[in-house]
């Protein structure tokens, strides 16, 4: 384990286990569809291409990258689009693909916009979810686990751009937090 965490929630394999397991709900949900999956940068890097490589329907990816974290924990409610789809989102199945759901700012920010630009259906999953975190009123349709209310690293998900390349994801020991 990383000297920087404090516990290790889910391992590789409770991952790799979660992640097919979520591809076979998807691909039996999609079935006849084309859907467009959009992977919210960065955190949802690994988690976007693995379940992409298990999904057994025809799919396209895209990615947007929104940002409201910064260097600290806490979001600052503020989302900021750093890099737009290039894919046109009307009439389009979209599936949303994020790392975690905690205060539910990034994701009622991209859902909304993505069903104003005209897209058919919108639906959202996410790797993990925080419900204690939740600020806004937002679920996720396809959930791989259930997080304490802790900061969380790893598999993509980051602490001040450090720890996303664990291939583990586990709790934050925040006496490493940078204080400025
Ligand atoms: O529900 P919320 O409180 O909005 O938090 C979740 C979002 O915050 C993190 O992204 P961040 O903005 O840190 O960017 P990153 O993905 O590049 O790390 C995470 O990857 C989610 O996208
Ligand atoms: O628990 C978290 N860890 C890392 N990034 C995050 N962004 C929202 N919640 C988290
Ligand atoms: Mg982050």
């Amino acid at each position: 384990m990383h000297p920087h965490l404090k516990a290790i929630l889910f391992t590789r394999e409770d991952i790799q286990k979660r992640v097919s397991e979520l591809a076979i709900e998807v691909s039996k949900d999609y079935e006849g569809k084309n859907p467009l999956v959009v992977g919210i940068l960065k955190g949802s890097i690994m988690f976007t291409v693995d379940l992409l490589k298990e999904l057994t329907i025809d799919a396209e990816v895209d990615f947007m990258d929104v940002s409201s974290y910064g260097t600290g924990v806490s979001s600052s409610g503020e989302v900021r689009i750093l890099k737009d789809l290039e894919t046109k989102a009307e009439g389009r199945d979209i599936l949303i693909c994020e790392d975690i759901i905690d205060s539910g700012n990034t994701l009622l920010y991209v859902k909304k916009l993505l069903e104003h630009r005209g897209a058919s259906s919108v639906k959202i999953i996410s790797l993990l979810d925080k419900p204690a975190g939740r600020k806004v009123e937002i679920d996720g349709d396809y959930i791989g686990f259930e997080v304490p209310d802790e900061f969380v690293v790893g598999y993509g998900i980051d602490y001040a751009e450090r720890y996303r390349h664990l291939p583990y994801i586990g709790i934050f020991n925040q006496e490493y937090l940078i204080k400025d």
